[in-house]
């Protein structure tokens, strides 16, 4: 199934009970996201659209902004998994600049898990799935306490 048509099958994430986050919280202006989540499998989904305001290069999404957004779908992918996790590691690869103003989509998943570490990957792409960024890394479970749970 293609993207966008893939999103419309999914159940828009509920994020009021998280609302403080400089990617995803509703105090900041400059990238418009909504999560997702798919009942029947472990993967985790955002749309997103990066207002001008994140350009690094003229008309270009800044690459730090980028990476944020992953950063946090991947880690969403582990949260809701049930396993709290901090990101170890993250690399991301730019396939082609992203203008600002275009809505992607992200798809994130656990690859698999070995010890505290769980190794995840995400990938960016539009509706014609062109790709624009993908992305793993690796999250090290800690306890609740530790990041506020
Ligand atoms: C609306 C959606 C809602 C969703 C809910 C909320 C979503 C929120 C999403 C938020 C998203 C945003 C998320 C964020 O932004 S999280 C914020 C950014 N990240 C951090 O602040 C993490 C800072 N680092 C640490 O706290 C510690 O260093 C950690 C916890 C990572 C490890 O220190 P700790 O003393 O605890 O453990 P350990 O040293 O015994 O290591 C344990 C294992 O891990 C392996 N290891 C460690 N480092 C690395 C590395 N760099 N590459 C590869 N492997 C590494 C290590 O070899 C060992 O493996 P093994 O020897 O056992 O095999």
């Amino acid at each position: 199934m293609k993207i966008p048509d893939e999103f419309q099958h999914l159940t828009p994430y509920n994020m009021n009970s998280y609302t403080d986050s400089f990617v995803s919280g509703k105090q900041q202006k400059y990238i418009e996201l909504q999560y997702y989540r798919d009942e029947n499998s472990l993967k985790f989904y955002a749309r997103v659209l990066f207002h001008v305001e994140t350009q690094g290069a003229p008309g270009i999404v800044h690459g730090g902004a980028i990476a944020s957004v992953l950063d946090e779908t991947m880690g969403a992918v582990s949260f809701l998994n049930k396993m709290p996790a901090v990101t170890a590691s993250l690399t991301v690869n730019y396939h082609r600049p992203l203008p600002v103003e275009k809505t992607v989509y992200i798809i994130t998943q656990v690859e698999k898990t070995e010890g505290r570490k769980i190794y995840i990957i995400g990938k960016m792409v539009d509706k014609n799935q062109r790709l624009f960024a993908d992305s793993k890394g690796i999250f090290v479970k800690v306890p609740n306490e530790r990041i506020g749970l």
